[in-house]
């Protein structure tokens, strides 16, 4: 990002180009020494949004870009078919032809659409034919503390619902007491329940205490074979900030020195403007480089920021904003 050069293509790459995550046996010793210095941290997350000055049709394609990356989400109560409908037609068409066409930029889609495991069937249909993978919330979202066995045949129950991902919840407790034997047999086992389907393991970073604890996590769900890390559910009291993902992807990037194997990155809540798409993305380039800003390897879990991607492009092609309930989502 900081050459400020147009991104190389935003259409979605067809398939992950990389072998998927097979975990490895836990070592204790190497998740006691992943740590993080605060201070040091604090410091460079704070240079982050300084460094987007990214300009005219190339930042128009950053955030087209973006748009790729993003797992389009809805997780509320008052779910229905018909939003998760209407939330798939976003996706499959995030951004309007005349839009993209004026900024010279190709059709796309969104990364994926997100949703609880009733919502799967019409999201699947919806999407059918697209290749828009479908993701499922699917171990007791949010808290995870229903019983384990449930929380497994719910993966089990969502995979053969049709859900390409699986977003699990980790056992907060486990990392809160140190118990990393424990939260490494957890996420194995629901590694091995996603059989096929792609797992992104959530931390759930705001209920976690310190950086550190979010390092050692990091560690733990990588070798227990997750193919993604997640901050947040959306629902925790702080969700997805900067000096988290640079503890995350900093744990990314030592995990495939030493094991080889690429483990993608979710950010998710609160991320609801496109300069804070464009500093996360800032972040990936700077932190693990350009293969990280493909969906195959990074993603952003977010319900409303397409809408102001929307209004970011078509201030590009019009000049003016339009107002943010024209961008609905459901
Ligand atoms: O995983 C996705 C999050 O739940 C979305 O959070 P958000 O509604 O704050 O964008």
């Amino acid at each position: 990002m900081t050459s400020h050069a147009k991104p190389s293509g935003t259409a979605i790459p067809s398939s992950a180009a990389h072998a998927r995550n097979p975990g490895m046996t836990l070592d204790l010793d190497r998740v006691a020494g992943a740590s993080a210095n605060s201070a040091a941290i604090a410091r460079r997350a704070a240079q982050i949004p300084a460094r987007r000055s990214l300009k005219g049709a190339h930042q128009a394609a950053w955030l087209a870009r973006a748009v790729t990356l993003i797992d389009l989400t809805t997780l509320s109560g008052d779910d229905t078919p018909g939003r998760v409908r209407r939330l798939c037609a976003k996706a499959r068409q995030p951004v309007r032809a005349d839009l993209l066409a004026a900024l010279d930029l190709p059709a796309i889609t969104t990364g994926a659409v997100c949703v609880y495991h009733e919502m799967i069937a019409p999201a699947v249909e919806a999407l059918a034919g697209t290749g828009i993978p479908v993701a499922a919330v699917s171990t007791g979202f949010p808290a995870g503390l229903s019983p384990f066995d449930l929380r497994l045949k719910e993966i089990e129950a969502s995979v053969a619902a049709g859900a390409a991902e699986i977003d699990i919840v980790i056992s907060r407790r486990h990392v809160l007491t140190g118990n990393w034997q424990a939260l490494y047999d957890e996420t194995r086992a629901m590694r091995a329940a996603c059989g096929p389907a792609h797992m992104k393991a959530i931390l759930a970073t705001g209920e976690l205490g310190t950086l550190r604890n979010v390092a050692r996590a990091s560690w733990v769900a990588m070798m227990a074979g997750a193919d993604f890390i997640k901050t947040s559910t959306g629902k925790e009291g702080v969700n997805a900030t900067l000096p988290v993902s640079l503890v995350m992807v900093r744990a990314i990037r030592a995990y495939r020195d030493l094991t080889g194997f690429k483990v993608g990155y979710k950010p998710a809540g609160g991320i609801s403007k496109a300069k804070d798409a464009l500093s996360y993305m800032a972040l990936m380039k700077d932190e693990l480089g350009d293969d990280w800003l493909r969906p195959d390897l990074f993603r952003f879990g977010a319900s409303s920021l397409l809408g102001d991607i929307e209004r970011q492009l078509e201030h590009h092609v019009t000049g003016a904003y339009s107002a943010s309930w024209r961008h609905a989502m459901g």
